[in-house]
């Protein structure tokens, strides 16, 4: 955890997910257990010609943002610019060992794929998956995104609003979790902002006058490497590092949508106080129609009502 705070809670390793919606890094799941060969010449003679996402980033940061909400903010710069590549160029990229490029394959597993991957995928053991899906209520499984970084590649503070079984196939990388109620020390975006659901703070220069109550984060932290499937909590904070020294990473994230609310039970947890959070920012957002109204009239709204 460096700076972040004294010492970090290490993730606990379980066989499986606990139905307490509590980070664990899941071993001898095998959950991707046909997929353990993968390595980028595999992928380059298997995975066919179809075109991957590459993003690239002078920092080696990959902050995420939204396209469609770079109208929002007119002085919006994109930290980051993505080009679809064959992935035969793009390890042919990789390999040129030009340090000022960082590039990172992220493209959800599509039928574009080889019958070698195909196979490969349909290996996975799904079993694992949906027993997880099931004991834990998660929705239905939407998407898995192929990952493939270079050694050093930084995902910066985010939070995302689906579960998510993150299957790491080779190369090694250190996340730091933090519970949805670490909300008010990692100071998200405002919703309509391209950066929503990622943090403004710098972890490596945290502005501290700026972002005061970062200095009370408390997280988690955990290595994950070959074979392991961490467990993300929908709503957890994360930060994700591609470790220096073991090679390029590849991994496979399995995102599920959330548990059907049945009856809302209160009090509410932390990632229910996110989701209202989120749809009264939207609505208010959606009437003020100009955002720049929005700090003061939230303002207003609090301060008002203070006795
Ligand atoms: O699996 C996760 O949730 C991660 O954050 C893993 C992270 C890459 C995430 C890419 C991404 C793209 C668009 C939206 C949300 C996330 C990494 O491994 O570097
Ligand atoms: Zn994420």
């Amino acid at each position: 955890m460096r700076r972040y705070q004294e010492k970090a809670t290490i993730i606990p390793k379980r066989l499986e997910t606990s139905q307490s919606q509590q980070p664990v890094i899941i071993t001898g799941s095998d959950l991707v257990g046909s997929a353990y060969h993968w390595n980028l010449d595999y992928l380059c003679a298997h995975l066919g010609y179809g075109l991957y996402t590459v993003y690239s980033s002078t920092s080696g940061k990959f902050k995420y943002y939204d396209e469609k909400k770079v109208p929002n903010v007119p002085s919006f710069k994109p930290p980051t610019s993505h080009t679809d590549m064959t992935f035969q160029d793009f390890v042919s990229i990789l390999r040129q060992k030009n340090d000022s490029k960082w590039i990172y394959l992220q493209q959800p597993l599509n039928d574009t794929v080889g019958p070698r991957i195909e196979m490969d995928f349909k290996g996975f053991n799904w079993d694992f998956a949906y027993r997880q899906m099931k004991k834990n209520r998660w929705g239905p499984l939407t998407s898995n995104l192929l990952l493939v970084g270079m050694e050093g590649v930084i995902t910066p503070a985010h939070y995302d609003e689906q579960e998510n079984l993150f299957a790491q196939i080779q190369g090694y990388k250190r996340f730091l979790l933090f519970h949805p109620d670490q909300f008010e020390c990692l100071y998200p975006y405002p919703i309509f902002h391209p950066h929503d659901r990622q943090s403004q703070v710098d972890f490596d220069e945290p502005d501290l006058k700026k972002f005061p109550l970062f200095s009370k984060l408390k997280g988690y932290e955990g290595i994950v490497g070959p074979k392991d499937v961490l467990y993300i909590p929908m709503y957890w904070w994360h930060q994700v590092e591609s470790l220096q020294g073991h090679g390029e990473t590849i991994s496979c994230t399995f995102w599920f949508k959330a548990a059907p609310t049945e009856k809302v039970v209160y009090p509410l947890n932390a990632g229910q106080k996110v989701a209202i959070m989120r749809n009264i920012e939207k609505m208010i957002a959606d009437t003020l129609k100009d955002n720049k109204n929005m700090p003061h009239f939230m303002k207003t709204m609090v301060q008002g009502s203070a006795d």
